[in-house]
């Protein structure tokens, strides 16, 4: 026992060192007590609490303070010391008045450029301190737009900057931006961008198969990482630093006790939420089986050196087109799947920065047709008889409406299932409403997961389900390439997962498809996203082109947001996004001629990130 506790103690000692020299976590503050909580006994909590009041004793305030009661100390003058106070405390006064003109001085020189300007500055390198200093002007008078607008000047001539200013200095295209300034009012949307800026924590999950998250943050504390327990929502997540070792290089890696996995790729294995008694007994009962199938033959050597180095047992790799599947397995074969879709990838632009300027409407769609087809290849491989349900849980690591809701609004319709809670409490409700689009209003039980709010990956979740009470066979559509398939399993076999999510969020309720419902207006976003004439069902889509004249609603920047981020649907109608989709269909149809644009100078890469 004593030297269990002297090796906490020393356990303790070095983590203390350790965050000292570590900048601040980005996810959890203060959370030095949490985690020895978490981890290790209440003995040591003393000195963590010493610890925190030592970290925040360096300010410039207590280096005056420490400077005054030297010169007390030695003697000094008290009219000195008081003298100092004084100096130190008209100092701050002018600080404050300083920095009182310049914000005044900021608030009334703010102008709109000219279109003469703009035009002059597009011709140059641009001038990246200005740009920063006018989105940051330009968001705080579009936050209190009737005081502080200019006269003559409306909302959409600081939106239309604005969204300019931010494709420049972070090197967004002009689509991209425009798709994400629809969801977001400029405020979160900034953040959002800037969220993107950074890399999310790293993070691992704890393969319970072979060791207990106590044990393996013990070890890795005596490697010299930096850990915290991942937040109460897991029991098997830790967040992971700063490391003096290579955390994909660790003995502990090599011997599968974990997983590098970014916070958000938890959540869909949550939501599908197998429950413990299932699980165990069931699979002790019956062992289960889990099908991995992943497309892309290079990518099947690490999904199947991960399985093994993971110690899961019950796996079969195969290597098909997700759509092909019930070719391969059967039509109402399994009892759940889980798909986590191909997709644009934009919720994880920290990870790839190229996203901000490679993706195109076009892409958007041909994801998203793909995704409505893997979707329904999902549903169909489910049995609605199966004594044990039939659930499908849906992600993808993209935040675009066109890629999720739309995606999950369509199967609804193609199929007879439905939406259920995913058991996450938290994240964002996903959109009921989009612009002119109209979803099931069951699809505010999907989850939305944005970096700016929770520091995790941008994520989407919905959970395709049916309920279950024992496993018997679990395809991991596609996508285990090479994490879910022993999630899952690990989930499947250890009493340790996250539980207590309520089972279901679509739900599978019949094995026949469904006649086309009544109760949605007939034009959705996938009319939008069908690029042809035949659905991703295969079946002739009725597709209806829209007319060139017909009304359109305003740019979301320009309307009332809801509290949530939501934008309310706006009545305001306006020419100018009749304008831009013209465009859009103008690429795929050539109905019209795209109107001309002047190429913009983007600065290179380098120069915008040194100047940054
Ligand atoms: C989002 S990733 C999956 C990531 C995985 N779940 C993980 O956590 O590591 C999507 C995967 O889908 C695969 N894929 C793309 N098109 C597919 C298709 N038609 N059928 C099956 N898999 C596909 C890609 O090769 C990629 O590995």
């Amino acid at each position: 026992m004593v030297a269990i506790a002297a090796k906490k103690k020393k356990n303790v000692e070095n983590f203390i060192a350790k965050k000292t020299k570590k900048e601040e976590a980005p996810v959890v503050k203060n959370t030095k007590k949490n985690k020895i909580d978490d981890i290790l006994s209440g003995d040591d909590s003393e000195q963590i609490d010493e610890f925190e009041t030592e970290s925040g004793s360096s300010s410039d305030d207590s280096e005056d303070d420490n400077q005054l009661k030297d010169d007390f100390l030695a003697g000094k003058n008290i009219e000195l010391s008081s003298k100092a106070i004084d100096d130190k405390r008209a100092r701050q006064q002018k600080e404050a008045d300083d920095e009182l003109k310049l914000n005044i001085q900021e608030e009334t020189e703010f102008r709109l450029p000219t279109k003469e300007e703009l035009e002059l500055e597009a011709l140059g390198p641009p001038d990246l301190p200005s740009l920063q200093r006018r989105i940051k002007e330009n968001i705080r008078i579009l936050s209190k737009f009737r005081t502080l607008k200019q006269e003559g000047a409306s909302r959409k001539d600081y939106t239309d900057l604005l969204k300019t200013d931010l494709s420049t200095y972070y090197g967004y295209n002009e689509f991209l931006i425009g798709m994400l300034s629809e969801m977001f009012r400029p405020v979160e949307l900034l953040e959002l961008i800037e969220a993107f800026e950074n890399p999310r924590p790293m993070c691992i999950r704890t393969n319970t198969l072979k060791t207990r998250r106590r044990d393996l943050a013990d070890v890795l504390l005596n490697r010299g990482v930096n850990l915290d327990p991942l937040g109460k929502w897991s029991k098997v997540g830790l967040i992971i630093y700063e490391s003096q070792v290579p955390i994909g290089a660790t003995p502990e890696y090599m011997a599968g006790h974990y997983m590098l996995q970014s916070a958000s790729s938890f959540l869909p294995v949550m939501a599908l939420a197998p429950q413990e008694k299932e699980k165990i007994v069931d699979m002790a009962a019956a062992p289960g089986l889990v099908f991995a199938n992943e497309m892309k033959k290079q990518r099947l050597h690490s999904l199947s050196a991960n399985i093994s180095r993971m110690g899961v047992t019950n796996t079969i790799v195969i290597n098909y087109d997700g759509r092909e599947l019930t070719k391969v397995l059967g039509v109402n074969s399994c009892d759940r799947v889980l798909l986590d879709a191909p997709c644009s990838g934009t919720g994880v632009i920290s990870k790839d920065e190229s996203v901000k300027s490679s993706k195109s409407i076009e892409e958007i769609q041909k994801c998203a047709h793909l995704q409505q087809q893997l979707i329904l290849a999902a549903i169909d491989l489910v049995d609605a008889n199966s004594k044990t349900g039939g659930y499908v849980v849906y992600s993808t690591c993209s935040i675009m409406v066109m890629e999720n809701e739309a995606v999950v609004d369509y199967a609804l319709k193609k199929r007879n299932v439905k939406l259920v809670s995913c058991g996450l409490d938290f994240g964002e409700e996903g959109f009921v409403n989009f612009r002119q689009y109209r979803f099931h209003p069951s699809l505010d039980k999907t989850r939305r997961i944005y970096p700016h709010k929770l520091n995790m990956d941008g994520f989407f979740v919905a959970k395709y389900a049916c309920q279950v009470h024992s496993d018997t066979v679990m395809v991991l559509m596609e996508p285990v390439f090479n994490t879910w398939i022993f999630i899952a399993t690990l989930d499947l076999f250890c009493s340790t997962l996250e539980k207590n999510y309520e089972n279901v969020n679509l739900k599978k309720v019949s094995n026949t498809n469904p006649i086309p419902r009544s109760d949605v207006p007939s034009e959705t976003i996938e009319q939008d996203l069908n690029l042809n004439d035949t659905d991703a069902d295969g079946q002739k889509s009725n597709k209806r082109q829209r007319d060139d004249d017909e009304p359109q609603e305003t740019e979301d920047l320009n309307e009332t947001p809801l509290d949530n981020g939501k934008k309310k649907p706006s009545s305001k109608l306006t020419e100018k996004k009749t304008t831009s989709k013209t465009n859009v269909k103008d690429n795929e149809n050539e109905v019209s001629p795209p109107k001309k644009r002047k190429k913009r100078v983007f600065p290179s890469r380098e120069e915008v990130s040194k100047a940054r």
